[in-house]
């Protein structure tokens, strides 16, 4: 199997997951296969991008990093490789510093004493609850359990390795305990172009419950989390994963019964205080403007929407 089949293999069972980390990992390995490309620069790298990109359809976190990797420029194929090699690694610097910024900006709006509530496992949304933390505020997080992957287990396990305290819950016992919360903090996977999110399924229902209990709402999202295409008039597809996800045994096989499994879900912007990002505290109506403004792309209509370099500064 060659490295990008494996690649793509651990990205479609989760192996390696996250929205940011999917994307990190897919800019990482298409600068390690550049490196191992003899001939047909061009014809090779789109094949294994395109692999890579029909991984997981929903964060479009791994098309902008992919889009971005690939919009490399030169003459000859030594000079594509170089220039797709500089670009590989100012998306993955791109990825390191906009977390740590992330978790900078959102610490702000955790108060000393809170209480958090999260949902799955986001790295932008554990940067804001580990920044609060280490300047030195009191709090406690409340974190789902997020069936059917369980990825609030790794966030409980990560902050309270961290020192932090910890309430696991299940996810149907959200709206019961948000009489206790001060604050939500989810992550991303996608933002699009009128500011709803898309992240883990369940995340709607925390929003609805916060939106009742008055309990402020926020989103860490770096802005490659949002989505170009959505300009143009897309519509996010929503990943339905194997049934096997969700329950085994022979409610599988019973011809009345279909399982279905969704991983994530939409919340409209409505419900969303604040998006924390790398360049600020945003109101979910600037993601236009972010798309427009701070993401770009170089053409319209076409096919081809390009984030450019200049986000970089
Ligand atoms: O990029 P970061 O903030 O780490 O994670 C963002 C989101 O990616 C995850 O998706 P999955 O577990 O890969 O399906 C979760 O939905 C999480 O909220």
């Amino acid at each position: 199997m060659n490295m990008i089949e494996e690649a793509a293999r651990k990205i479609e069972s989760m192996e390696v997951r996250g929205a940011a980390r999917i994307a990190r990992f897919a800019a990482e390995t298409l600068k390690e296969y550049a490196k191992s490309v003899k001939t047909n620069f061009d014809e090779e790298m789109r094949r294994a991008s395109e692999r890579l990109m029909n991984t997981r359809p929903t964060a479009v976190s791994l098309f902008n990093a992919i889009n971005y990797v690939m919009s490399y420029s030169g003459e000859s194929d030594e000079e594509k490789r170089e220039s797709l090699i500089k670009r590989a690694e100012e998306f993955i610097e791109w990825v390191d510093t906009a977390r740590e910024k992330i978790g900078r900006i959102g610490a702000k709006r955790i108060m000393d004493g809170s209480t958090v509530m999260t949902h799955c496992n986001s790295s932008a949304a554990l940067s804001v609850i580990k920044h609060a933390f280490d300047e030195g505020k009191d709090i406690r997080v409340i974190a789902t359990e997020s069936r059917p992957r369980h990825q609030g287990y790794l966030t409980t396990k990560e902050l309270a390795d961290y020192g932090i305290d910890v309430t696991l819950i299940v996810d149907s016992a959200v709206r019961y305990f948000m009489k206790e919360v001060d604050v939500v903090v989810v992550g991303a996977d996608t933002i699009t172009v009128n500011g709803a999110l898309i992240n883990k399924i369940g995340t709607s229902q925390i929003a609805l419950a916060a939106k009742e209990a008055r309990v402020p709402f926020m989103v860490a999202a770096e802005t490659y989390k949002f989505s170009p295409k959505t300009l143009l008039g897309e519509l996010v597809v929503i990943e339905e994963r194997d049934a096997r996800e969700v329950i085994d045994g022979e409610l599988l096989d019973h011809p009345k019964v279909t399982v279905r499994n969704p991983a994530f879900d939409v919340t409209p912007r409505d419900y969303i205080d604040l998006i924390i990002t790398e360049i600020g505290a945003i109101p979910p109506e600037m993601a236009y403007i972010v798309i427009r403004d701070h993401l770009g792309y170089r053409e319209f209509g076409g096919e081809e929407i390009t984030l450019s370099p200049e986000h970089y500064d």
